[in-house]
């Protein structure tokens, strides 16, 4: 699939994973009219979502089983249901979760970056980019429910979330274990983890790829509130009635003077940031320690 068509948005040209679909020449009033979410949930083959016009909030759940890893297909699908529901002034929030027992988001897809040619790790990464520029700068409260293993990508994006809920349960362990992979987190993650949790924190948990379990993860501030694993959805949903009751132009301006900077630098290189990307996994050494890696998986069943 090719993602190349640009949309300037302020300083920043966003790229329009969908704008091969029907409708994608249609004017943004025209096609925000007519793909008006309504009360009938919507959704893609791998993003679900629910929502509840009256209270303001979708809840959006990623299911590309068996353990959300973040494919092309999946990115793209995010990236557009966020649009919808950006563009759909009924919306407020967002409580971001998984239709996956057990796993949140295994992170970007192994098999995106393993044996691929440089013009596909491109678009791959350009793909990761944007959901993280949507998902950090985006003017929706978002709470991610997580109610299952976070690690790595899948931390990234609970990260951009503004309130974070994690399910009580030794298996849901949550961090950027990159450096297990033999890897390294780019700078926007890292800066993404240390507005989180901050420096030296961040300088441990980063070099010894740390994942967290649930009473770790709320001591170092990964997560805000950890609970009872039937209760995640339930807490959540109260979080964003408190998130909600501010008003939304405070809350944005806010919101936005405490990440654009973090932003700014990558839309500032998303160029060289994409090239290093592209030359750092196409190394052989990269890929055999991603292959290795991968075997470690696939092993841990039989
Ligand atoms: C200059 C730039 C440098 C590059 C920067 C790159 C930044 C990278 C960020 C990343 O996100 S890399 C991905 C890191 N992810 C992980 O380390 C998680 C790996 N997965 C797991 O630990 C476990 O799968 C799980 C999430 C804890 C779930 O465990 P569970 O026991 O429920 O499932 P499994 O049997 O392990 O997995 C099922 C199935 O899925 C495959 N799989 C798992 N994770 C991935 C993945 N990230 N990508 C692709 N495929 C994945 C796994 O191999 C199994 O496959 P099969 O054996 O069934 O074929």
């Amino acid at each position: 699939m090719a993602l190349v068509a640009g949309m300037r948005v302020g300083s920043r040209v966003l790229f329009r994973p969908w704008a091969w679909l029907p409708g994608a020449a249609l004017g943004r009033k025209e096609s925000a009219a007519r793909g008006r979410v309504g009360a009938r949930g919507f959704g893609s083959q791998r993003v679900l979502v629910e929502p509840d016009p009256a209270a303001g909030i979708a809840v959006m759940k990623l299911k590309s089983p068996p353990v959300n890893s973040l494919s092309l297909e999946l990115l793209t699908e995010f990236v557009i249901s966020l649009e919808k529901l950006e563009n759909d002034k009924t919306f407020r929030g967002i409580i971001l979760t998984s239709d996956c027992p057990g796993v949140f988001s295994a992170g970007l897809d192994l098999m995106e970056m393993c044996g691929k040619n440089p013009a596909h790790y491109a678009e791959y990464w350009k793909a990761v980019q944007e959901l993280w520029l949507r998902l950090y700068l985006s003017n929706l409260v978002l709470i991610a429910a997580i109610n299952g293993a976070c690690p790595a990508g899948g931390c990234l994006i609970s990260l951009t979330c503004d309130y974070r809920v994690l399910a009580d349960n030794p298996k849901y362990v949550i961090g950027l274990n990159e450096t297990l992979l033999g890897i390294v987190a780019p700078f926007w993650f890292k800066d993404t983890l240390v507005n989180t949790i901050g420096h030296r924190t961040s300088e441990r948990a980063l070099q010894l790829g740390i994942l967290f379990p649930p009473a770790e993860a709320l001591q170092v501030g990964m997560v805000d509130k950890v609970v009872p694993e039937d209760q995640v959805q339930s807490t959540a949903l109260s979080v964003m009635a408190q998130w909600l009751s501010i008003p939304d132009h405070a809350r944005q301006l806010t919101k936005n003077m405490m990440r654009k900077a973090t932003a700014d630098r990558l839309v500032k290189q998303r160029d060289s940031d994409i090239q290093n990307f592209v030359g750092f996994i196409s190394r052989d050494s990269i890929q055999k320690s991603l292959q290795v890696y991968l075997g470690k998986l696939r092993q841990k069943k039989g």
